[in-house]
């Protein structure tokens, strides 16, 4: 199976599901089966954080192109807080995996991390979550400018969207950027088509769901699949191979 960085390198969007670590066989069964394009591993989510637990479940991806998270509370998810072993978490699981993702605004982690990363081979993605408001155009600009000095090989920017002017400020956010590889959602029931509008675009991964954890908005993996394969006859294509 393809790394990340090569299903990257084409340009078509790829579709992500995230997990925890209740089922990672099965989970991993299913990334195969139904030919899921990017495992998230949200360690966050994970029963343990020993680092063995989790390096053993992460192990279970083995083949299938991974993206590890330990999102902060502070960004929607559930890690504690101490950020000197959130680093080191960081640290054991990039052998293990393609790419990991941390926040902006972490910045007791993210210079760690992208120096270990970099050591390693593996992509950063730098980003940066509101689940409350899409904040202003300059201040958008200014996180991605951040995430890109900070070494992101590709910003993340997702944020709630209340009506149409979030989702018309974050589709000239991705157009504005369009020379840097980034991953932009408008998060919610009024962004819910930007997770297929916005990979037409040029915003590099969308996330989906099977089963549970759907972040607000997000459709069904077989739906976004099936949108995609409509909409983008290169993800139709990249499919069909
Ligand atoms: O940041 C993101 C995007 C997301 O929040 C979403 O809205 O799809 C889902 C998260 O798992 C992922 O880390």
């Amino acid at each position: 199976m393809a790394t990340l960085r090569e299903r990257l390198a084409d340009g078509v969007p790829l579709v992500a599901v995230s997990f925890g670590d209740d089922d990672a066989e099965g989970d991993a069964a299913r990334v195969r089966d139904l030919g899921v394009d990017v495992a998230e591993l949200r360690v966050d989510w994970f029963s343990s954080f020993d680092p063995a637990h989790v390096v053993d479940r992460v192990r279970a991806f083995r083949g299938v192109p991974t993206l590890a998270t330990v999102r902060s509370k502070t960004e929607g998810g559930h890690w504690p807080g101490d950020e000197a072993e959130r680093l080191r978490l960081y640290e054991a699981l990039l052998p293990e995996v393609d790419a990991v993702d941390v926040e902006l605004s972490a910045t007791e982690v993210l210079p760690g991390v992208v120096a270990a990363a970099r050591s390693l081979d593996r992509l950063v993605v730098v980003s940066h979550h509101d689940f409350v408001a899409t904040p202003p155009a300059d201040r958008l600009a200014e996180i991605v400018e951040g995430a890109r000095a900070a070494g992101a090989d590709l910003v993340k920017i997702s944020t709630m969207a209340h009506g149409p002017d979030d989702v018309r400020a974050l589709s000239a956010l991705l157009l504005r950027y369009d020379s840097i590889p980034m991953i932009v959602i408008g998060m919610g029931g009024d962004g819910a088509a930007s997770r297929v509008f916005f990979p037409l675009l040029g915003s590099r991964i969308t996330y989906s769901a099977i089963g549970g954890h759907p972040a607000p908005g997000q459709l069904p993996f077989a739906e976004t699949v099936a949108l995609l394969e409509r909409f983008s006859p290169a993800f139709a294509a990249r499919r069909a191979s």
